[in-house]
């Protein structure tokens, strides 16, 4: 999307044809930094550490990944290497998986000369899919904030509530639970976002406040612990996340803090929807709560904070006493009885395997491979 006007993804693959630019997101807001991504451990390394974020971004990352392999070693024992070392970057989104399955299928069968050019086509394909898909989002979202927009006074606000960072710096443009509210914006609806900062690594606050910013749509940063006192006072028309992860049973897998803002929402009639592209479905899982493996990431992105000083310095603080242990659980999961509905790029979903089955059947074919 745009920043202050220049259009922008967060990946790309660069002129020369080969190395591969992302913005470095955990540099963000104070700092826009691109990063060049020459090697496979590169593509490793962004994911693991977060240089790159977001499940859409991750599967696009590791797509390049595998790119960036086939140039260093194309035989089956470096397509496996690749694979192998790339899927463990991060456990929770599924769209990692689903990306490297879908690169492995296209080069697998081929011969090993020919790998490193057809692995760039297969990236820019998940690339631009990834584009296409979160505009259809954005279409099928759109038509409820219409429904919203037509039941409040000619003029009013609608106020839509999100956690975490499912924006465009969470795929390669448009996102998903922002999607709606980019294109709503772009048609000249009166919307705002209330922005859970989205403890501990802040990237409501810092991601999607930056994009929201810099595209000019009207928000707010909160405290986490805000969204219920909003959606108690009717402050709250909508609620739209993204997810890591969609269960066969509609499950949906999440920013730690969604499953409590659901509980608020059906607490108090908000709907709250979930946005994802279709790679984030995984019908291996029958049960999100269950079998969802929740990503545990280390304890100083709780203990610790960074920020700019008040002369322009970012320094990073200690926040909790030395020798106090911390849990740092990256995820948890909704219910589907919490989930209005799921916004796709084939329209909005009820959150259950009938409905997953039909619109989505392919993916029913790909959990069984
Ligand atoms: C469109 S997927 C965005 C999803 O990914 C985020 O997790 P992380 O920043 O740790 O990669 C968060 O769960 C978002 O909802």
């Amino acid at each position: 999307m745009k920043v202050d006007g220049k259009h922008f993804r967060s990946i790309w693959r660069e002129r020369d044809g080969w190395t591969v630019g992302a913005i470095d997101q955990r540099r963000l807001p104070h700092e826009f930094v691109v990063a060049k991504l020459v090697s496979c451990e590169d593509a490793v390394v962004a994911i693991r550490d977060m240089l790159v974020r977001g499940a859409p971004l991750i599967g696009a990352t590791a797509a390049y990944g595998m790119a960036l392999a086939m140039r260093e070693d194309p035989s089956d024992a470096g397509l496996k290497r690749a694979y192998d070392r790339l899927v463990v970057a991060r456990p929770t989104a599924i769209n990692l998986k689903w990306a490297l399955d879908e690169m492995r299928a296209a080069l697998a069968p081929i011969d090993p000369v020919e790998r490193a050019e057809a692995a760039y086509a297969r990236a820019d394909e998940i690339v631009e899919q990834d584009v296409e898909i979160n505009r259809g989002i954005a279409a099928n979202g759109f038509a409820l904030i219409e429904a919203i927009m037509a039941k409040k006074k000619p003029g009013e606000t609608i106020n839509i509530l999100t956690h975490c960072n499912a924006g465009w710096l969470a795929t390669v443009d448009w996102g998903t639970a922002t999607a709606p509210i980019y294109l709503a914006h772009e048609r000249g609806i009166k919307i705002h976002v209330w922005v859970d900062e989205t403890r501990p690594r802040n990237q409501g606050a810092s991601l999607t406040a930056w994009e929201l910013g810099h595209h000019g749509v009207p928000h707010t940063v909160i405290p986490d612990n805000t969204g219920g006192h909003l959606m108690q006072h009717g402050m709250v028309d909508l609620a739209i996340v993204g997810t890591d992860r969609v269960a066969a049973n509609g499950d949906v897998c999440n920013k730690i803090g969604t499953y409590l803002k659901a509980l608020a929402a059906h607490d108090n009639g908000v709907p709250f929807y979930v946005a994802l592209p279709s790679p984030t479905i995984d019908f291996a899982v029958d049960d999100g709560i269950r079998d969802i493996p929740i990503e545990q990431r280390s304890g100083t992105e709780v203990t610790e904070m960074t920020g700019r000083t008040a002369d322009g310095r970012l320094e990073t603080v200690r926040i909790v006493p030395e020798g106090s242990p911390v849990a740092n659980y990256a995820f948890d999961v909704t219910p589907a009885r919490l989930v209005t509905g799921l916004i796709t790029e084939r329209g909005v979903l009820k959150p259950d395997r009938a409905a997953l089955a039909a619109a989505f059947p392919e993916r029913i074919a790909a959990a069984a491979e």
